[in-house]
């Protein structure tokens, strides 16, 4: 692999007593879409908190281009949704826009035409000027998703962006994701949704702190014998289980 644009180097996570992430590596190379895949609890936010900084390791290193996070001049090259929504209730969709636009260092006018496109793509573009506290939970996460689209960072870090948002809508996420790695943009995506995990790169599979498999598709479904990724993480989830349990 070229030089990485993430990469995760034997990181060890503990909250309190409990190990959450159990010697972790690996590197993402640009231009790929990466699916974060793993049962709730696995760590899989955890993992992106420690990329961009927010959460310290006890061992190991987590960097982006190179550095080690949370770097400020790095910010802006990275667009971030995280779990849960951080918006402005009181402020219309547009305003929430425009604002984190600025913060991200967006020229006004370009804001304006990026703005166009993201809410043409997350199908809020007849919402915009609707106050967000009128918002549906799949509306703020549309409006979340195209906040971390603006800045046309060169690294997106999507904490589950599709929850909630109905399969017509999810394709044409999916569309734009393609589009935007083809264009050589970085993308680490989690998902609960195993149809998503088939729309990938890699797989990163985190089971019981470890990662049980990072491959394509294909290569994983070739591997456990499986015809679908659900599959293949519900067999590897029931085999992590047996290996548990004989310990
Ligand atoms: N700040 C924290 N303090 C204590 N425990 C935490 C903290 N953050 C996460 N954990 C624990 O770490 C584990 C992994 O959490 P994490 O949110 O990374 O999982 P996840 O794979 O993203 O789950 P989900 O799919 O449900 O979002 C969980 O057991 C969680 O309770």
């Amino acid at each position: 692999m070229t030089k990485p644009i993430i990469s995760m180097k034997n990181i060890v996570k503990k909250f309190g007593d409990q190990t959450v992430l159990n010697h972790v590596d690996f590197d993402i190379a640009q231009g790929k879409i990466i699916g974060l895949i793993g049962p709730s609890g696995a760590g899989k936010s955890t993992i992106i908190k420690i990329i961009l900084g927010m959460e310290k390791t006890q061992e190991g290193t987590a960097t982006v281009f190179g550095q080690v996070m949370p770097n400020r001049k790095l910010l802006n090259r990275i667009g971030y949704m995280a779990q849960t929504d951080a918006l402005y209730d009181a402020l219309s969709a547009r305003e929430n826009l425009m604002f984190y636009a600025d913060m991200k260092g967006v020229d006004p006018k370009d804001a304006k035409e990026q703005i166009e496109h993201i809410t043409k793509v997350v199908d809020l573009v007849d919402d915009l000027d609707k106050r967000v506290s009128g918002y549906s939970g799949g509306m703020k996460r549309r409006l979340s998703l195209a906040i971390a689209l603006l800045g046309d960072g060169e690294v997106l870090i999507l904490d589950e962006p599709t929850v909630g948002i109905d399969p017509a809508l999810r394709r044409k996420i999916w569309d734009e994701l393609h589009s935007l790695r083809d264009d050589g943009k970085t993308i680490l995506v989690t998902t609960h949704v195993m149809e998503e995990a088939e729309l990938v790169d890699d797989v990163a599979l985190i089971l019981g702190g470890k990662l049980i498999a990072y491959d394509t598709p294909a290569n994983l479904k070739a591997k456990y014998n499986e015809d679908t990724v659900e599959n293949v993480f519900l067999k590897a989830e029931d085999q992590n289980e047996k290996n548990m349990g004989n310990r």
